[in-house]
């Protein structure tokens, strides 16, 4: 049980982690029709995921990263029957000093957002707390931090309403939004499934990215006129080096990882070794994932950073 309040620190996705959040799987296996009901990709052992998720909570302890777990912190028969419940990134993010909470229009995911925000609220200051605007949604998988000025969202299908999340976005000193719009599959359910930052400069993408229209907006602009450009002169500009992924229909092994600092990953052990042949210079931890994976999302999904140093 936590006694003291947290206080969120996070301005990047590869600063040293220090303090994460993650929800152990609920006991209960996903077989046969349940799979769809419950938006899973394939049948879920819950022992197996159990024990698959405690390996990569001791692997994030090892690197010396505090791991609160808010599996026990809620107490409710509902709650042990959301299986979903695991997915703890796209409830919620810490930016900056903040911790920004989201909204689901997916009713299969509101009853998780709802424990877990909960919970956040109750150990967070309420003035560090930040509710995405109730005429958008916004699920944190479809968010990634470019720099502590620049975000890139995905919208169209979980997360909706460009101008609104621009505008409170731009409300707590955020410059500039680029939206991108993801074919509605499961294999691109959410942005962190094709594609990542790796380590200090590097931009992970699904090739058919290639192909996809980044919409700036940003907050010096007086219109609402959106700027267009492709992803790679978006992330080029912003200091990255695009490394464009094997041409896969399902990419989770190798886009949802998430990097302890910028010389060390978390990453899927079906994906380590490629990853360690590319980049030598960056150390890939590997981690069972393959039954979590069932729920369709993997380690970045599964874990929501709280803290991490600026490096
Ligand atoms: N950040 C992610 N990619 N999350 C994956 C969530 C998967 C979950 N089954 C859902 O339908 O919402």
């Amino acid at each position: 049980m936590l006694k003291q309040k947290l206080k969120p620190y996070c301005y990047s996705e590869n600063g040293s982690l220090k303090e994460i959040i993650v929800c152990s799987p609920a006991k209960h296996n996903v077989l046969g029709p349940e799979v769809s009901a419950v938006g899973f990709a394939k049948e879920f052992i819950a022992e197996k995921a159990y024990e698959q998720h405690c390996q990569m909570k001791m692997k994030l302890k090892d690197f010396g990263c505090i791991v609160h777990d808010l599996s026990t912190e809620v107490s409710s028969s509902l709650w042990d029957r959301l299986v979903n419940r695991i997915f703890i990134r796209d409830v919620g993010a810490a930016f900056g000093e903040r911790m920004l909470l989201g909204a689901s229009d997916n009713e299969l995911r509101q009853p998780d957002f709802y424990f877990s925000q909960t919970f956040l609220k109750e150990f967070l200051d309420k003035s560090d707390i930040h509710l995405a605007p109730s005429s958008s949604s916004l699920e944190f998988g479809d968010f990634l931090i470019i720099n502590p000025d620049c975000v890139l969202i995905n919208t169209g299908h979980r997360s909706k309403n460009r101008l609104e999340l621009a505008n409170f976005l731009f409300a707590i000193g955020i410059e500039e939004v680029g939206f991108v719009s993801l074919p509605k599959t499961i294999e691109s359910l959410h942005l962190d499934v094709v594609c990542n930052i790796l380590g200090k400069d590097i931009f992970v993408a699904a090739s058919f990215l290639r192909f996809s229209a980044v919409s700036i907006f940003k907050s010096s602009s007086v219109s609402y006129e959106p700027e267009y450009s492709t992803i790679d002169s978006f992330i080029g500009r912003h200091g990255f080096s695009v490394y464009w992924l094997p041409n896969k229909e399902y990419l989770l092994d190798y886009t949802n990882f998430i990097n302890l600092n910028k010389q060390t990953v978390l990453i899927s052990d079906e994906t380590a070794a490629y990853y360690q042949e590319l980049f030598p210079h960056i150390e890939f931890i590997g981690t069972e994932v393959n039954q979590l994976q069932h729920g369709a999302g993997s380690i970045r999904c599964l874990t929501m950073p709280f803290v991490r140093e600026d490096d």
